[in-house]
């Protein structure tokens, strides 16, 4: 029974959903990480896919950038295609000063600074938290267990083209908050230094409105993000760096939807 936003027959989403928010992004998991993967739809070029990943029905779907466009497709997969599970694979700006590029952030609340989710509730301020059970899979994954403190430490630098460049270490695992925000190129360096001083990881822009959407149906719900550049230190990584830290946000999500 499609949808307004999305063309599948019933029956064709998985319970488990990937959600990276850049289409060719799902694509690649499709056609990369998951065995026998189908095309289920593409309204909008916002791409969807269903495969196996070890034996177990897996679904990938784009969710566009921002709030309510994630909103849209989570609601769409919770309500009308009985889907239980939503992961994002995104990537985020590492704030927080022991963050370098290519590091994982396991996003276990959401600020934000978006209507959409933040007054759903009359004379409340909604706290916006993953699921216990899917975060805590996915730290266990990416090494991270009751006691274990945080890694931190510096990226080695080299020239590269002519450019001073970060290179990605191995690429840590941190569990902690993001900001879940509306404006990618919002200039308020007094609000970002509260955020860090508030313990804030880093800052991407979908998982608050996928943590409301997943509390509103009753599924649930988690962000993984790749951190893809640094908001307060010059830092890139290349293309193939991107696509393979990416990966490994991916396999922390598959690790999740399996052992949570
Ligand atoms: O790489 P994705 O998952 O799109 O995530 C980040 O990148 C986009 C902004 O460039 C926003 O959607 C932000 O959340
Ligand atoms: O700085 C960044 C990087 C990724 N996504 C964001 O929203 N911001």
């Amino acid at each position: 029974m499609p949808t307004p936003h999305i063309s599948a027959e019933t029956g064709d989403f998985a319970p488990d959903v990937l959600m990276p928010g850049d289409p060719r992004r799902a694509k690649r998991i499709a056609e990369t990480v998951l065995q026998d993967a189908r095309l289920v739809t593409e309204v909008r070029g916002i791409l969807g896919y269903t495969g196996t990943f070890d034996g177990r029905p897996v679904s990938v779907l784009a969710s566009g950038m921002g709030i309510p466009s994630i909103a849209i497709y989570a609601t769409e997969l919770f309500r009308f295609y009985d889907v239980q599970r939503i992961i994002r694979i995104g990537t985020a700006g590492g704030m927080a000063p022991h963050l370098e590029v290519g590091d994982v952030v396991i996003a276990s609340g959401a600020h934000t600074d978006s209507g959409i989710s933040a007054n759903k509730i009359p004379g409340m301020h909604y706290s916006h938290v993953a699921s216990f059970g899917l975060t805590a899979a996915a730290a266990a994954a990416g090494g991270i267990g009751p006691g274990s403190a945080p890694a931190s430490g510096a990226g080695t630098t080299e020239k590269g083209n002519g450019r001073r460049r970060r290179r990605a270490r191995t690429g840590q695992v941190y569990v902690g908050t993001v900001l879940s925000s509306d404006n990618f190129y919002a200039d308020r360096p007094t609000t970002m230094e509260a955020l860090v001083k508030h313990r804030t990881l880093a800052v991407e822009m979908e998982a608050a409105g996928l943590y409301a959407v997943a509390d509103a149906e009753g599924r649930e719900a988690l962000a993984i993000c790749t951190i893809s550049d640094l908001l307060f230190k010059d830092a890139s990584l290349s293309a193939e760096e991107r696509e393979l830290l990416f990966d490994r946000s991916v396999a922390l999500g598959l690790a999740a939807f399996a052992d949570a």
